[in-house]
């Protein structure tokens, strides 16, 4: 079976988020089950992208309502991510290392789209479906199916997987044109509350539509940032399959980016030394329980709340706890932060940008994730730290409730609160203070966190029997 991802983000080559790694892993593991998996995305100016070869496969040119955009496809040459990898070069729009926040985005993802749908249309076969991720592909479906120029590959089934319902890509109707021309009797399909929905068009058109846990598909229809009563409606065509990470790149025992590696036999060891190496360079007591958090400051991830929480659990808990922050986002969240860090440096370092190895570090270093999301689609940052021996502390929403179980309750792997709320998650951090004091119970978590299989291969063969249902 063929599938073609398309796709914002794929790591190593660009990533912002958790978009990255699920598009980085999944089409090596569907690879490596014997179909073949492709990734197209666009050519931003990443280091990755700047750094490795490329061949020229197509050239050709998009219009976007009545501008002009040369473009070409580009194939990586080593097939080094273990899948191939082609890259959409439209240089008038992606001349930076910048994924997304550009000012005309809207422009960007569309000539995207619709160089995409073009060049598949060229081939001269089709693929067995086409995989699209969130709003920025969400068009494909509507397009392969409504406009004019794509009937060669009109039957090609879609599949659309939301990873945040939160991000939506709306733009107005007075921007239509912009769209290849379309059978104009089925323009409703792209609009939800008076604009131009791509993700909307992309639940209502594609074959079928995931999102990436069981537990947020049923949070959707609740509360979908607007899009509950679609996603209702088209309920029959839904269905969450759980992220999986890679556990390659992902592994304590290989990763190189640690100071230290460890398996779950030598976890104390192991961690106690990435700690040592963490809390010397940002200067913190080695000997605490360190708390750290790494994602986006944003309020879905309850970053807002971590000023009030960090301030409060060290006045509350003096000289029983120090915290880490690895992040970026709303540039509020980090002058709190900041601001924060100013009056308690001795026990709360943050670090604002993004950075790939550091990011590994903590999760090996750390004694506790916290995890306060407001929304959570699925998180994998919690399966992160449980692979690498570190105790997740999440609210429970969406996949943080589905992969994470309260170390109150037998078997439990972490620590869980219900509100994202200050109070919720210092309460949840005395209860993790008091864990740490039982080393022998503490040990055991990390061994049998260290050893939960989160791997691909299960999600990979729910996502393959999906594409097995739409052959005709
Ligand atoms: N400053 C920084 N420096 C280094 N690394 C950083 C970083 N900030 C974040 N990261 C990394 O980015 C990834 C974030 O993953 P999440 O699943 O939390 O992502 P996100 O909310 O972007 O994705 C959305 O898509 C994913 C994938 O489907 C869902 O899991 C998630 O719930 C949904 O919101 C992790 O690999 C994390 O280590």
């Amino acid at each position: 079976m063929e599938i073609i991802h398309v796709s914002a983000e794929c790591y190593p080559v660009a990533k912002v988020g958790g978009l990255g790694d699920v598009v980085g892993a999944l089409p090596k593991y569907q690879q490596q089950a014997g179909d073949i998996a492709k990734v197209v995305l666009p050519a931003y100016r990443t280091r990755f992208i700047e750094t490795h070869e490329f061949e020229q496969v197509h050239q050709s040119g998009v219009w976007v309502g009545q501008q002009w955009y040369h473009f070409n496809v580009l194939k990586e040459k080593t097939n080094l991510l273990g899948f191939d990898l082609y890259l959409v070069e439209i240089p008038d729009l992606f001349n930076s290392a910048q994924v997304y926040g550009a000012w005309n985005d809207t422009e960007r993802f569309l000539a995207f789209q619709i160089a995409v749908l073009d060049w598949i249309n060229e081939w001269v076969h089709t693929p067995d479906v086409i995989h699209c991720h969130d709003h920025h592909t969400g068009l494909i479906p509507f397009l392969i199916q409504h406009a004019f120029k794509y009937h060669r590959i009109r039957g090609v089934p879609t599949v659309l997987t939301i990873h945040n319902a939160q991000y939506q890509g709306q733009f107005g109707w007075e921007q239509f044109y912009r769209l290849p021309a379309f059978d104009p009797a089925k323009g409703g399909l792209l609009g939800w509350n008076n604009a131009i929905n791509p993700l909307a068009a992309g639940i209502k058109s594609a074959w079928k539509v995931t999102t990436v846990s069981p537990g947020y598909m049923q949070e959707l229809y609740q509360d979908a940032n607007g899009l509950q009563d679609l996603l209702n409606y088209e309920m029959g065509k839904t269905s969450g399959i759980l992220n999986g990470i890679d556990t390659q790149v992902w592994d304590p025992a290989k990763d190189n980016m640690l100071p230290a590696n460890y398996k779950p036999t030598t976890v104390a060891k192991g961690k106690q030394a990435n700690k040592l190496a963490l809390c010397e360079r940002f200067d913190l007591d080695p000997s605490l329980p360190l708390f750290s958090f790494i994602g986006r400051l944003v309020g879905d991830k309850g970053a807002d709340l971590l000023p009030d929480v960090i301030g409060r659990a060290l006045y509350e808990q003096a000289g029983k706890l120090n915290f880490l922050v690895l992040g970026s986002g709303d540039p509020h969240i980090e002058w709190m932060l900041e601001q924060t860090r100013a009056v308690n440096a001795g026990n709360f370092q943050l670090f604002i940008g993004y950075d790939e190895v550091l990011s590994h570090h903590i999760y090996a270093g750390s004694d506790f994730l916290l995890m306060p999301s407001r929304v959570e689609p699925c998180g994998l940052n919690q399966m992160y730290a449980l692979r690498y021996g570190t105790i997740p502390i999440v609210r429970s929403t969406g996949g943080l409730r589905d992969t994470v179980t309260d170390f109150g309750d037998k078997g439990g792997n972490g620590v869980r609160f219900l509100h994202a709320s200050s109070y919720d998650v210092i309460h949840a951090i005395g209860r993790a203070i008091e864990l740490y004091a039982d080393e022998k119970k503490l040990l055991k978590m990390r061994k049998a966190n260290m050893l939960i299989d989160h791997s691909w291969d299960r999600s990979a063969q729910q996502y393959l029997d999906l594409y097995k249902s739409l052959k005709q």
